[in-house]
């Protein structure tokens, strides 16, 4: 089976200090969107793209001559028209599609900027208890469950 190795981007986000921690509704965060715990974003596939409407993160497929930190780099500047600064490695998911199996490496990333979609149909910044509101590519799964454990636990 032909292998494909990919990349992913896992943006992450702390937590809104200001967005009322205590959840006492007073205060400098009152009435503002309660943002409590850290949370990563997740991107929908566009349409027209192979498996369209699938949830995923930032990334695509490392090119010969590339390491996957470059590659990330590239795809992210291509896909979010921002620049990343790629951190540590978070996990790996693999999966046999109908055309390969995916290799997916995911890797820690910071945001330069605000993203603008060039490819994807939209984003959402998800927090521990809404990763699975979203339909994620299959490959994405083992690498979820470590960021659940990520995301509660900080
Ligand atoms: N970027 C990305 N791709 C993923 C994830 N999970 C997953 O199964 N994939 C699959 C979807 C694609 O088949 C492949 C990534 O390739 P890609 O994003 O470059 O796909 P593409 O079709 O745009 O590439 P291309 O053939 O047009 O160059 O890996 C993920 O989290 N991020």
């Amino acid at each position: 089976m032909k292998e494909i190795h990919v990349v992913g981007a896992v943006f992450w986000r702390e937590a809104d200090p200001e967005a009322d921690p205590a959840g006492t509704g007073a205060g400098k965060g009152a009435g503002r969107e309660a943002r409590r715990g850290a949370q990563i974003l997740a991107a929908q596939r566009g349409p027209g793209k192979n498996m369209a409407g699938y949830w995923e993160f930032p990334g695509g497929k490392v090119e010969p001559g590339e390491t996957p930190r470059e590659a990330l780099a590239r795809e992210v500047r291509e896909e979010l028209l921002a620049e990343v600064e790629v951190g540590e490695f978070v996990g790996r998911g693999v999966y046999d599609y109908s055309f390969g199996r995916v290799i997916l490496d995911a890797y820690l990333c910071r945001l330069e900027g605000q993203p603008r979609l060039t490819e994807h149909a939209q984003v959402r910044w998800l927090g521990a208890d809404e990763l699975m509101d979203v339909e994620w590519a299959p490959a994405d799964l083992p690498i979820l469950e470590e960021l659940r454990r990520r995301l509660s636990a900080g």
